[in-house]
This record gives structure tokens, C-alpha cells and sequence, in this order.
């Protein structure tokens, strides 16, 4: 499944996410074995310190460079115009790659140089061609209202902590009226309990599925771009194996109830407090 964003530009809606996977071989025959069974969008971040890893899979994977679609991110200490300009580069040259399709601000820094001056370095990129799209991670609705107040390039998505007990009705229509698309991450609640409740659990026996084939057939039935991370490789091909079944209505909407406002990662209001810089 493809999405068009709001540039024009199409993004795989369904990715894989490396957070987690140990740079070196672990991330290159990670990246292998994602491509292998049908991932063509890879999502990465200059914080999790295996672009190295993953640019060599993606070399090794054998798939033309255009038909993948490279994401990574600015980390918050590196944010600032020249200091994002010097990271993009750092990152490209890790990735080995002449071009990105999505640069994203990791989250919404005002201490380390504000997120707005680093969204400006992005459109540079973005105007030099040197990045097919630009996006953000981690904003509440007052951070976007402001960017978009200030930006000549609008992002195309936000990058938000979204599952099952944490699903963001309000980002989400507030994302969908100004035509930016949410990406999930943590779609699988990091391996949580959500895969273990009895309504996910039920639904997936309906279907003849896994619980994570279940929710990530939610988040792409909700119109939300999926990245779930696995650095193994059955769980790997399981979380692509997804095309084959729809969930309907009433498993819809018995998912919608499981909401209950239950983060597991850091509310961005408290790294837009300056508490989390690493
Ligand atoms: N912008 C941001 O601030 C953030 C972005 N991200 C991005 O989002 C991606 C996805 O989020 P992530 O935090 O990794 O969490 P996920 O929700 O994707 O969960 C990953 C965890 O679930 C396990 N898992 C994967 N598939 C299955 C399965 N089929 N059945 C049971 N367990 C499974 C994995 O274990 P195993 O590897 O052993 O299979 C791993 O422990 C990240 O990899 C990263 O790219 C993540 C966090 C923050
Ligand atoms: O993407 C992410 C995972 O790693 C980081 C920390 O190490 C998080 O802060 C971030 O949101």
C-alpha cells in the first residue's frame, strides 16, 4: 500500500523501523531480510547509531535505490540551522546514500536551538533536492500550529507514539484537517501487553492471524503509516504479511475501545521542558 504525501511524493505505508537493531551485521542482514520479503521503506534516526548498518543493507539488499524509501532523523543535540546542515551530512554520509526521501526532527527541542530553526535548515535541503520530504516527530498540536505559522514547506507527517491504548484521536483529525499523515511509532507498543489482550487476541484467532498481524492491520485500515521494528527474522516477514485480510467494522471499532491514553515513551511536553536532552 502507497500514500501520497502532501508533496506529491509516494511513501510505502506500511515500513520497517531499526530502533534497537545493533549496528554492523545485525542491522545489515536485518535490512536484508526486510527487503527480501517486501519492505521498501526503512526507517532510521541518527540516535540509534546503526545508519552505518542499515546503508550497507540497503546496498547489499540488491533493490534499485529508487525503489526504497530512506527515512532518518535529527537528533535534539544536534539541533540549530548549520548544526542540522552538519548532522544531515554526517547521516548521509553513514547511510552512503546521495539523496533521502524523508528527514524528520526528532522531537520538538526549544533549548538546544529551536525546532524551528532546524526546520529551516530542512527546507534548504529539501529545495536543494537533497531530500525528497520533510516531516517532524514527537509534536503536540501547539508545536505544529506554530511550525506551520512559521514554514514555507509544510511536513508531510508527524511520527508519533500511536497504538491500540495510546491512539491519539485528537493529533489524528487535527493531522488529517491540515493534510499532514501520522506514522506510528511504537505500533506494537514495543512488544507490550497489547498483543496479549483477550479482544486482540480473539480477532486475531478470527482472521487466522497474530495479534501484531491484527494491529498492524488497524493502524493501515486507520490511514496511519506503520513501521514495526523486529530484528527477527519470521517476526520480520509476519509484520509484512498483512495484505491477505481486512479487519471489519465491529474488529475496528472493539480496537478503538482498547484506548486509554497510555503512553510508554516520554511526553514530548517534557523534552519541550529541556528534561530529556541526551
Ligand atoms: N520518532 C521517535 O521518537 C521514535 C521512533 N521509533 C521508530 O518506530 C519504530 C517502531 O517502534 P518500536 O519502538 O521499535 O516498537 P514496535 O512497536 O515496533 O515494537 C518492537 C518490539 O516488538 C517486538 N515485535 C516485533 N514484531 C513482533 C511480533 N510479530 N510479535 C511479537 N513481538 C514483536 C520486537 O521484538 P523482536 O525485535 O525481537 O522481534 C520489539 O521488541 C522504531 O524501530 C523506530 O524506527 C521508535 C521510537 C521512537
Ligand atoms: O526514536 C527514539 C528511540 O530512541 C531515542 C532514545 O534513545 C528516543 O528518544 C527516540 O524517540
Amino acid at each position: 500500500m502507497i500514500v501520497t504525501l502532501n508533496n506529491g511524493v509516494k511513501m510505502p505505508q506500511l515500513g520497517f523501523g531499526v530502533f534497537k537493531v545493533e549496528d554492523g551485521q545485525v542491522a545489515v542482514d536485518a535490512v536484508k531480510k526486510a527487503v527480501e520479503v517486501g519492505y521498501r521503506s526503512i526507517d532510521t534516526a541518527a540516535i540509534y547509531k546503526n545508519e552505518r548498518g542499515v546503508g550497507q543493507g540497503i546496498k547489499e539488499s540488491g533493490v534499485p535505490r529508487e525503489e526504497l524509501f530512506i527515512t532518518t532523523k535529527v537528533w535534539n543535540s544536534d539541533q540549530g540551522y548549520d548544526t542540522t546542515l552538519k548532522a544531515f551530512d554526517e547521516s548521509m554520509e553513514k547511510l552512503g546514500l546521495d539523496y533521502l526521501d524523508l528527514y524528520l526532527v526528532h522531537w520538538p527541542m526549544p533549548k538546544v536551538g529551536k525546532y524551528v530553526e532546524t526546520y529551516r535548515a530542512m527546507e534548504k535541503l529539501y529545495k536543494e533536492g537533497r531530500v525528497r520530504a520533510i516531516g517532524v516527530c514527537n509534536f503536540h498540536i501547539p508545536h505544529l500550529e506554530h511550525l506551520l505559522s512559521e514554514c514555507e514547506v509544510k511536513p508531510v507527517l508527524n511520527q508519533v507514539e500511536l497504538h491500540p491504548y495510546f491512539s491519539q484521536p485528537e493529533l489524528r483529525e487535527f493531522c488529517e484537517k491540515n493534510d499532514i499523515f501520522v506514522e506510528a511509532w511504537g505500533p506494537l507498543m514495543q512488544g507490550g501487553e497489547v498483543l496479549n489482550h483477550s479482544v486482540v487476541q480473539s480477532i486475531a484467532v478470527k482472521h487466522r492471524k497474530t495479534p501484531a498481524q491484527v494491529i498492524i492491520r488497524w493502524h493501515l485500515q486507520n490511514n496511519i503509516i506503520v513501521i514495526p521494528k523486529s530484528a527477527n527474522p519470521t517476526r520480520i516477514s509476519e509484520n509484512f504479511d498483512v495484505f491477505d485480510f481486512e479487519l471489519d467494522a465491529e474488529d475496528l471499532s472493539r480496537i478503538d475501545g482498547l484506548n486509554t491514553n497510555q503512553r510508554i515513551g516520554a511526553d514530548p511536553q517534557d523534552f519541550y521542558r529541556g528534561s530529556h536532552l541526551e
